[in-house]
């Protein structure tokens, strides 16, 4: 084997392909982790100090997996002796009789310890936000915040600890499928048995090398923080919790917001959507729309924030149709593997994406049934060259 070979390269090192090379890497694996920018960098989808964990979903397959997950956040945290996790509650609001009927259900179902906030008793136990006319409340209490740079750094690490190379600032710019693949970056040519592709919004430029593509539509996020009137309001030391407001008449997505933390006295709350953009020219993107509609939900409903945003940074989701995410082997190149479409909710799942990805690339038996996350559901759709 020469130094350009591996058992498995995995392109992209946002918290996807880390986690994935670190469990390759602890399953004695050679293996290469390639990112095409100088790490630690802004321009993908994991950066940024802070991410939701929660186990409030409304498919009982993600909150399964998340029972798992948390030990294995807990585990590395361990292993690395660095905190990753803190626990703040979810607060979960929403009309009563829609969407978050099923969060309760899906959470009551599963055993996951939740507190029922009467509408009578909200503002004695969230005081500063107003509850929306015919919403009810609850609060997920295992959930929290994940330390979304650090978990970066931490993962990476773990990996370089186990013998794992990383090649950053190694745009890959080419994929020769076959027994050996072959990957071309910049400056560079290696080829490996397995590849795995993590490439977050460039899943579909990447695929095309490999004659496919799937029904991914990239979208920014602006991120923006709000200013707290009274300094402390909202601040994750006074145990504000974390919250999602699902969707509604005047919101026809989720909003969601973590207490402040990472900007002393800025509150982060954003929009779950936003405008479509080409990953490369995401700073060219200007649409503000999300923005009036934030500024008019915390204007009612968090009446203690400045409802002009402070700072607004930018991140962007990688939607699928179902907003489920794609776990699978490349349909025509077996030992090629996909994690890819995240659609907003990825982070929190690292470390099971991780030992998934790993285990496909290693054609195992994956631990969950993957059917919700495989290419072929994609089938009747346009976008998918299948
Ligand atoms: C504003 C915002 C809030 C979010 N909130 C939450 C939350 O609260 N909880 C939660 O669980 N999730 C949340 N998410 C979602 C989560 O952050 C994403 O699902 C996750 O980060 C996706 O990771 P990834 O590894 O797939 O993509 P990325 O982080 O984008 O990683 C892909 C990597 O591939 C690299 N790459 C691409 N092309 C190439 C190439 N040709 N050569 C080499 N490298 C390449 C990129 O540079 C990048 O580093 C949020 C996302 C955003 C944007
Ligand atoms: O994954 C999460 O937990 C959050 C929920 C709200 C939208 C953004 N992502």
């Amino acid at each position: 084997m020469s130094s350009q070979d591996y058992d498995c390269i995995v392109i992209g090192a946002g918290v996807q392909g880390s986690f994935t090379a670190y469990n390759l890497a602890k399953n004695n694996k050679k293996t290469l982790l390639l990112e095409q920018f100088v790490l630690p960098h802004s321009r993908g989808s994991s950066h940024g100090q802070t991410r939701i964990i929660r186990k409030a979903y409304d498919e009982d397959y993600y909150t399964h997996m998340m029972e798992e997950c948390y030990q294995l956040w807990s585990q590395l945290e361990k292993e690395a002796n660095v905190k990753l996790y803190r626990r703040t509650g979810l607060l979960v609001m929403g009309p009563e009789q829609g969407d978050y009927q099923v969060f309760k259900s899906t959470l009551e179902r599963n055993k996951v310890p939740i507190v029922i906030l009467p509408r009578e008793e909200f503002s004695q136990h969230i005081p500063h936000v107003n509850l929306s006319q015919g919403n009810a409340a609850l609060v997920d209490t295992t959930a929290g915040m994940l330390c979304a740079d650090r978990t970066l750094k931490t993962v990476q690490g773990q990996f370089q600890k186990l013998g794992g190379v990383i090649k950053d600032g190694q745009k890959v710019i080419d994929i020769t499928p076959g027994s050996v693949v072959t990957v071309t970056t910049v400056s560079g040519v290696y080829r490996a048995k397995r590849l795995v592709i993590t490439a977050g919004p460039w899943a579909n430029i990447l695929l095309s090398h490999t004659g496919l593509q799937l029904p991914l539509q990239v979208i920014k996020i602006n991120v923006c923080y709000w200013s707290e009137k009274i300094p402390g309001s909202y601040n994750v030391q006074h145990r504000f919790p974390c919250f999602i407001q699902l969707e509604s008449e005047e919101a026809k997505h989720h909003i969601y917001g973590l207490p402040s933390n990472e900007y002393p006295g800025l509150m982060k709350i954003c929009y779950h959507t936003g405008p479509e953009t080409d990953p490369d020219e995401r700073d060219r993107q200007t649409d503000r729309g999300d923005i009036d509609i934030l500024q008019r939900y915390i204007t009612r409903c968090f009446p203690g924030l400045v409802p002009i945003p402070a700072v607004v940074e930018s991140c962007m989701y990688t939607v699928t149709p179902d907003n489920h995410f794609v776990l699978d082997h490349h349909p025509t190149h077996s030992n090629i593997v996909i994690g890819a479409g995240f659609s907003g909710h990825g982070f929190k799942f690292g470390p099971i994406v991780g030992k998934l990805l790993c285990e496909l690339s290693q054609g195992e038996v994956p631990s969950y049934d993957l059917s919700p996350f495989r290419i072929r559901r994609f089938q009747a759709h346009s976008k998918s060259a299948l």
